[in-house]
Parts: C-alpha cells; structure tokens; sequence
C-alpha cells in the first residue's frame, strides 16, 4: 500500500491517445492524488519548458519534435528525471537489438531464440534457421505494423512476407508464457496463455506461412494451454527472474519495461527471453495503481 508522499508532487504525461486511454484510469489519478501525486497532460507540440512546473516527466512518444523538446527542458532543468531516457528506450525499438541485451548478461539457464535478420528473400543460401520459425517485423517502434507476425513452416513461407523481418525460432513452451513488469524497483512475473505447441506430426501437413490473426486454426479448441494445464503451469524460479530483472535493469538503464519469457519444453530448466517493451501495459498488472503510484513517489522524492 502506498504510504502519503512528504510533499505534493507533479508528474506531467506525455502519451499517445491510446495509451492515455489504457493507462491514465481513473482508479489510478484517484488513488496518486489521496496520496498526493497529481498527474498532469503535457502538450507535446507546445514547449515543455513553458508548461508545469513537473517534479517529474513520463512519455511514451517518439518523433524527432518531441525528442528535441525534451532535451531543450532537459538542458534548462537537468535535476528534473525525465522516465525514461529517449536514447535508452531506442535499443528496444529494433528485436535485433532488444534481445542482444538478454544475450550479453550471460545468465545460466538463460538464453534467447536463434534468429536473424532477412533483407531479401533468394531461393539458395542456407538461413541456418530451423522451421517452423515466426518472422516478426523487425522494427518493434509500436506501430500497427510491428506487432504483424507470421509462423512460417518451410523456407517457401518466406516469399511475401513485409520486409524486413526477423526470422525467430519457434520454441515450443507448453502454450504459457511468463511476463516480467518493472517499475523502477518493483518487478512481478505473471502468465498468460500464449501460441499452442507444434509437434512434429502437425508441422508434416503445414504449408507456407500463416500470419498470427489465423493461428488459431492450427488447434481445434483455439489454441493456448487449455484451462487445468495452464492452472497448474510452474511459474519460473524467482531467483532466476530477479537475476533477469537486476541484468536487464542495468544494461539498459530503464525503468518502466516488460519481458516475455517462455519455458523450452525439451528442457525445463532452459528459459527463453522473446520480447522486451518500453512502458507496457500496467494496467493489467496486479496492484497497478499502488505500483505506478508508489514509482513515481520514489522518483519525484530522489531529485
Ligand atoms: O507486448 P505486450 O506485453 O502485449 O504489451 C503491449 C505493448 O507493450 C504495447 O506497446 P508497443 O506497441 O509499443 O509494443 C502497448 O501499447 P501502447 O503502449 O502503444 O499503448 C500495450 O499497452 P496498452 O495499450 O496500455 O495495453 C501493451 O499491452
Ligand atoms: N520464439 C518463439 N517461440 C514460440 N512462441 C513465440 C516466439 N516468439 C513469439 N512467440 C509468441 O508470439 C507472441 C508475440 O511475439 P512477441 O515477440 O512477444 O511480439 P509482440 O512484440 O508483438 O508482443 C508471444 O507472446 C508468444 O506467444
Ligand atoms: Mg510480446
Ligand atoms: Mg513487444
């Protein structure tokens, strides 16, 4: 629970309509203000500098205007933390990059998917990738399209598929997935029902490529762990989560960012690291609004 703050505190926001919508709630402005956070919409085509005054700024918006207004405020108020900082969001933006950073901390039992990046489509090189694999867009910059996936089944899927792209593994974990959210120094792993296992016997009668919105033709009950099996689906070792969170939190210098894991079901001891997002939706976390409330009383407080 969250405790009052010592003093009033100023948070302006800085959101697309569509996140504002799913993250600004009401429960959250009524809980922040009986404890003193009042949360403020900034204008992001008006100077920053010109609005608040802010104890504090949070954003999730990426074009260049936006960027050069707040390293102008930044410039004239540097003890103001600014959540989080642009150069530090970018490294999520490519999937080639946001997974190198799972990758270098080198944690046993902890790896990522095999994968590479595809320009071009030529009929004869050897990918060195194995099918069935997901070719996810390779910019993941929150537009419509970055999120557009396709599960291909043999090198002839390929052909027509938006360039470019990451061409990933596909691990098979049991049809749960695990999400990791951080908030500064609070973190907390939950499951959700993810893509179904493909076994050997169904990848035989699988042609091409088949896009995420029509997976659900590949299961007859629609996919995912069916009800009993995901109840009773172990959640990962919290040590192992928490040396995951501790890594993550200091090699991209960021506070406000999920993960999705999966579990290899070849071995259970062997976790994966698929995806990592800037300022996710926390709105479906446990205790959102004490959580959010509570981070941005820790970093108006630190200034
Ligand atoms: O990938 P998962 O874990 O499902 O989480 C998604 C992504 O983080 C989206 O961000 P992005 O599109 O940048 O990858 C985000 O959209 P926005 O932040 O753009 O709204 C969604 O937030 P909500 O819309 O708050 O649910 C959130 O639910
Ligand atoms: N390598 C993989 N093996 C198995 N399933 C995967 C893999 N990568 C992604 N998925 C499934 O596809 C979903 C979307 O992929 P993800 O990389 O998380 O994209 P997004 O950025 O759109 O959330 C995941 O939640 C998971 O269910
Ligand atoms: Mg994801
Ligand atoms: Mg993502």
């Amino acid at each position: 629970m969250s405790s009052l703050s010592s003093k009033p505190y100023q948070v302006g926001y800085a959101l697309t309509p569509k996140k504002e919508k799913t993250f600004i709630l009401p429960s959250l402005l009524s809980h922040a203000s009986q404890i003193g956070v009042t949360l403020t919409k900034i204008d992001p085509s008006k100077p920053l500098i010109q609005q608040g005054p802010f104890d504090c700024i949070l954003h999730k918006l990426y074009d260049s205007d936006w960027k050069q207004n707040l390293q102008d405020f930044a410039s004239q108020n540097p003890n103001i933390p600014i959540i989080d900082s642009p150069g530090s969001i970018e490294i999520l933006h490519s999937r080639i990059s946001m997974l190198e950073t799972v990758s270098k901390l080198r944690i046993s039992n902890i790896g990522v998917p095999k994968q590479i990046t595809i320009t071009e489509v030529t009929n004869s090189e050897n990918l060195g990738i194995n099918f069935p694999s997901i070719a996810k867009p390779l910019d993941a910059d929150g537009s419509e399209t970055s999120h557009k996936m396709h599960l291909v089944f043999e090198k002839d899927g390929l052909k027509n598929l938006p360039l470019p792209f990451v061409l990933q593994e596909f691990v098979n974990h049991g049809g749960v997935i695990f999400k990791v959210y951080v908030a500064g120094k609070y973190s907390r792993c939950v499951k959700r029902k993810s893509l179904p296992d493909i076994s050997e016997e169904k990848l035989v009668n699988l042609q091409g490529s088949l896009p995420f919105s029509q997976v659900s033709n590949l299961t007859a009950a629609g996919g995912g762990a069916e009800g009993c099996e995901f109840e009773k689906t172990e959640m990962p070792p919290e040590n192992l989560v928490k040396e995951l969170v501790e890594g993550l939190k200091e090699e991209l210098r960021l506070n406000l960012f999920n993960f999705d894991v999966i579990r290899d079901i070849k071995n259970k001891d062997n976790y994966m690291v698929i995806d990592v997002n800037y300022f996710p939706g926390y709105s479906k976390m446990p205790d959102f609004e004490s959580v959010i409330t509570d981070f941005l009383i820790d970093v108006c407080s630190k200034r």
